[in-house]
C-alpha cells in the first residue's frame, strides 16, 4: 500500500474534558482544551465520545444535532458543529471531533466528524458496533448494562482520512473491540487509528489499556483512545477516563488518570513502517486457514 501524506512526525493532542448537563458548559470546556492542546504544539486534536452530551441513551435525542455531510456547510442550529469548525479555523488545526449524537431522518447515530485545518468537514464516522452489554456484578467489578441500540442506529462504513502526515482510521469506543475493523483500516493504509471513547468503571480498568495496546500490536499502528473526564455526579455514567496513546510497538506513550486534562504526544508514522518490516505479519498471515470462519457469529444468549 502506498503511503499517504509525508510520513513526517506530528503532534497529537488528547482533550479529556468534563461533560456537563449544560451543553454550553461542555462546549466551553472543549474550546478551552483545544486551545491548550494547540498552545502545547498539537497539530491534530482529539476529543472524547459524546463530549457535549451526557452519555446515556435518554439524552441522545435531546442533545442531538444535525451534522453536515463532508463538504457541506454547517447548519446554524448545530452548536457543537459550529464550535468544531470555528476551532479548526481559528487554530488552523486538524480535529477529530470526539462524537456527537447525530439526528437524521428520524434516526440517531453516534457520530464523529473530522475537520481539516481549514475547518472543512472531511469525514464522518458513525459508530458501527453499538455498545450493548449486560455485565453482572462480581466482587471485583460493578454491574454494567447499556443498550445503545435502544436509541441509536449503527453506521455502515469504515472511515479513513488522508491527512498531511498519513492515512488515519477512525472508530468510536466499542468499535475498538473488533480487531477486524482495525486490521481492515491498516490494510487500507492507516498508520494511526483514533477511537474517541467512553469506557466505564466496569470495563475500563480491565480492558481499556489492553484494547488500545492490542489494536496497536495487531495493526502495528499508533492507537489513540480519547475519553471524557469522569463525572463528579454519581448519577451520571462514570467514564473511566484514561485517555491514552499506544505506539506501533504497543508501548504506552501517554495515559491519563480520570480528571480533565490535555496531553500532547509526538508520533512518527514512519515508525509503523519500521515495525511492519521487522515483524511482517501482514505478509505472513494465513487467510486460507481462518477467513472461512470470519463470518461465523456464535451467540449463546439474547441480550
Ligand atoms: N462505551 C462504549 O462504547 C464501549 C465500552 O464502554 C466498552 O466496550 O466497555
Amino acid at each position: 500500500m502506498a503511503s499517504v501524506g509525508s510520513n513526517g512526525k506530528f503532534k497529537i493532542g488528547l482533550c479529556q474534558t468534563d461533560v456537563s448537563h449544560d451543553k454550553k458548559v461542555s462546549l466551553a470546556n472543549a474550546k478551552a482544551s483545544v486551545a491548550e492542546a494547540v498552545a502545547k504544539g498539537a497539530e491534530l486534536v482529539v476529543l472524547g465520545e459524546m463530549f457535549s452530551c451526557p452519555y446515556a441513551t435518554k439524552y441522545f435525542e435531546q442533545y442531538g444535532e444535525r451534522l453536515p455531510l463532508p463538504g457541506q456547510a454547517a447548519d446554524e442550529s448545530s452548536p457543537s458543529v459550529k464550535l468544531l469548525i470555528d476551532m479548526a479555523k481559528e487554530h488552523k488545526v486538524w480535529l477529530i471531533g470526539g462524537s456527537l449524537p447525530e439526528l437524521v431522518d428520524g434516526k440517531v447515530y453516534n457520530t464523529c466528524l473530522v475537520l481539516n485545518s481549514e475547518g472543512d468537514i472531511v469525514a464522518k464516522h458513525r459508530k458501527a458496533h453499538l455498545f450493548d452489554i449486560d455485565v453482572a456484578a462480581t466482587e471485583t467489578r460493578p454491574a454494567m448494562k447499556f443498550k445503545e441500540s435502544d436509541i441509536l442506529s449503527p453506521g455502515e462504513q469504515m472511515t479513513l482520512v488522508d491527512t498531511p502526515w498519513c492515512r488515519i482510521g477512525v472508530g468510536i469506543c466499542y468499535d475498538v473491540r473488533f480487531p477486524e475493523l482495525g486490521l481492515a483500516m491498516r490494510a487500507e493504509g492507516a498508520k494511526v487509528l483514533v477511537y474517541p471513547g467512553a469506557f466505564n468503571m466496569t470495563t475500563g480498568p480491565a480492558h481499556y489499556n489492553l484494547l488500545t495496546r492490542a489494536r496497536a500490536v495487531d495493526t502495528q499502528s499508533y492507537v489513540v483512545s480519547c475519553s471524557p473526564a469522569r463525572s463528579k455526579d454519581p448519577n451520571d455514567y462514570q467514564a473511566w477516563g484514561h485517555s491514552q496513546i499506544a505506539g506501533p510497538w504497543a508501548d504506552m506513550l501517554v495515559e491519563a488518570e480520570h480528571e480533565p486534562g490535555v496531553f500532547v504526544v509526538e508520533v512518527d508514522p514512519s515508525e509503523c513502517d519500521r515495525i511492519r518490516n521487522q515483524v511482517p505479519t501482514s505478509f505472513q498471515k494465513r487467510d486460507d486457514l481462518y477467513v472461512p470462519y470470519a463470518s461465523k457469529r456464535p451467540r449463546t444468549e439474547e441480550l
